[in-house]
C-alpha cells in the first residue's frame, strides 16, 4: 500500500534533467552489492552505453535505445507486482512499456497459451513475489528474471539458473535511500522520536519528562555488520555526527576506503558487539546470515546500545529479540524489517515501547522506486541483447 502510494507520486517529481529516459548503471569501487556474490564485469560499456557523469557515487551509463517497435514486437515481459495479479502501476508500466510488451499476472493466467512464448522476462516488481518451479515450466522462452531490488532471498537461484534463467538485481539504486533509513531509524531511536510525537499529541501532555532522555548519536560507536554498498553508504552519512566506526564483513575492505570514512574492521563480529553504541545490521539474507544475532550477541551488547536492522527480518532472531527488549538486555531496536511482514497484530514486538518498527521502506521513496525499475531494465536488456549484464546474480 505504501509503495503504490508512493509510486503514484512519480509524475510531478523531474527525474535527472535533460535525460528523461536513461537507464542508471553504476560502476563504483565500493560497491558490493549487499553482500550477494554478483558478477561486476569491468568492460567499457561505452561502445554499447552512452555514458555521462553522475552525482551518486559513481559512473552512470544509459541503457541502449530500443529501436521503435510495434508493441507486438517488443520482447514480452511479465510483470510480477505484489500479490502477482496486481495491474501494474501507471508509471513503472510507462517506463517498462518503451521496451517491452507489457503482460500482467492476470493476463498471462487468463490467456495461458498465447502469452507463455511470448514472455522472455520477468520484472519483479518489490522482492515479495516469488518464483516457482510452475511457472518457470510454464514459459519456455524465459531468459531472464529482472528482480527490483537488491535483495533476491524470495527467489531460488538454483533452481530459476537450473532452467537456463538469469537473475539480476539492482544494488546501486537500492543503496542511498537504505542508508538513510538506516541513520533516520538510528536517529529516531536515539531520540526516542516516536515516543515523543505521542507525547506531543496526547492529551495528557507532559512536555520534557526526565524520564524519557533520550541518547546522542554525536561520538558513539556504530558497529556495521556488513560492509557492502550500503553499509558503506551508512558509514559515510555516520561520520557527519562525528561516530567511530566499527565493520564486520565477510571481506575486509580496501585501506583507502577503510580510510575515507574512518572505518575500522573488526574481524570478530564480538568485538564490535561488545564495543557499539549502535550496531546496525546491512547483510544479506542466506542461509548463513539466518538468525545471525540471536541471544548471545545480543548479550554481548552493552546494556546501553540499540539494535538497527535494515536487511531482512529473520537475520535476527525475533523471539531472542523479543526478550532482550523485554528484559534491558540492550536499550532499545529499530527495525524497518520483520518476519513475516506485515507481523502479526498481537505479536510481542509490537507490544514494546523500546522498539522502532517501520514497514520495510527503505526503497520507498519517488526516486528509488523509478531508479530500481531503470536499473532493471538495463538489465533486462542486456540479457536479452546479449550483452555485458551490470548485475547478475549467480546461484551460491
Ligand atoms: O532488497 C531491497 O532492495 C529492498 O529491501 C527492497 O525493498
Amino acid at each position: 500500500m505504501f509503495r503504490s502510494k508512493a509510486f503514484s507520486l512519480l509524475k510531478p517529481i523531474p527525474w535527472v534533467p535533460g535525460q528523461p529516459n536513461l537507464a542508471y548503471t553504476f560502476i563504483h569501487p565500493a560497491t558490493a552489492s549487499h553482500g550477494h556474490r554478483c558478477h561486476r564485469r569491468s568492460v567499457d560499456y561505452r561502445q554499447r552505453y552512452r555514458t555521462c557523469s553522475g552525482s551518486a557515487g559513481g559512473r552512470i551509463i544509459s541503457a541502449p535505445q530500443t529501436k521503435v517497435m510495434a508493441e507486438e514486437e517488443l520482447p514480452g515481459v511479465l510483470i510480477l507486482d505484489i500479490g502477482g495479479t496486481h495491474g501494474v502501476l501507471e508509471d513503472l508500466a510507462a517506463l517498462l512499456k518503451k521496451h517491452f510488451r507489457l503482460i500482467t499476472m492476470k493476463e498471462f493466467l487468463e490467456n495461458k497459451k498465447e502469452m507463455s512464448t511470448k514472455i522472455q522476462s520477468v520484472f519483479v516488481f518489490e522482492c515479495r513475489p516469488t518464483i516457482d518451479q510452475e511457472l518457470l515450466e510454464s514459459l519456455p522462452n524465459l531468459k531472464v528474471i529482472g528482480n527490483s531490488g537488491v535483495g533476491v532471498d524470495h527467489l531460488d537461484l538454483k533452481m530459476i539458473s537450473n532452467f537456463g534463467v538469469k537473475v539480476t538485481n539492482t544494488p546501486h539504486a537500492v543503496a542511498d535511500p537504505t542508508a538513510d533509513i538506516g541513520v533516520a531509524l538510528m536517529l529516531a531511536s536515539a531520540r526516542r522520536l516516536v515516543e515523543g510525537c505521542q507525547i506531543a499529541v496526547s492529551p495528557d501532555t507532559k512536555y520534557f519528562a526526565v524520564d524519557w532522555l533520550g541518547v546522542e548519536v554525536t561520538r558513539a560507536t556504530l558497529g556495521i555488520i556488513g560492509m557492502g554498498s550500503i553499509g558503506y553508504k551508512v558509514a559515510q552519512r555516520a561520520r557527519a555526527f562525528d561516530m567511530r566506526i566499527l565493520y564486520h564483513n565477510r571481506n575486509r575492505r580496501r585501506k583507502e576506503e577503510e580510510e575515507a570514512v574512518g572505518a575500522r574492521y573488526c574481524e570478530k563480529m564480538a568485538d564490535l558487539l561488545q564495543q557499539s553504541d549502535f550496531v546496525m545490521v546491512v547483510v544479506n539474507l542466506t542461509p548463513e546470515t539466518r538468525k545471525l544475532i540471536g541471544k548471545k550477541e545480543l548479550g554481548l551488547m552493552k546494556p546501553t546500545a540499540t539494535l538497527i536492522n535494515i536487511s531482512r527480518g529473520a537475520v535476527i532472531d525475533q523471539d531472542a529479540l523479543v526478550e532482550a527488549l523485554q528484559n534491558k538486555v540492550i536499550r532499545a531496536a529499530a527495525v524497518d524489517v520483520t518476519y513475516p511482514e506485515p507481523l502479526p497484530r498481537d505479536h510481542p514486538l509490537l507490544k514494546l515501547n523500546n522498539i522502532i518498527i517501520t514497514p520495510h521502506i527503505g526503497t520507498a521513496t519517488v526516486q528509488a522506486m523509478r531508479m530500481m525499475a531503470e536499473e532493471a531494465i538495463a538489465n533486462i536488456l542486456a540479457v536479452l541483447n546479449g550483452q555485458p549484464i551490470p548485475s547478475e546474480v549467480f546461484p551460491k
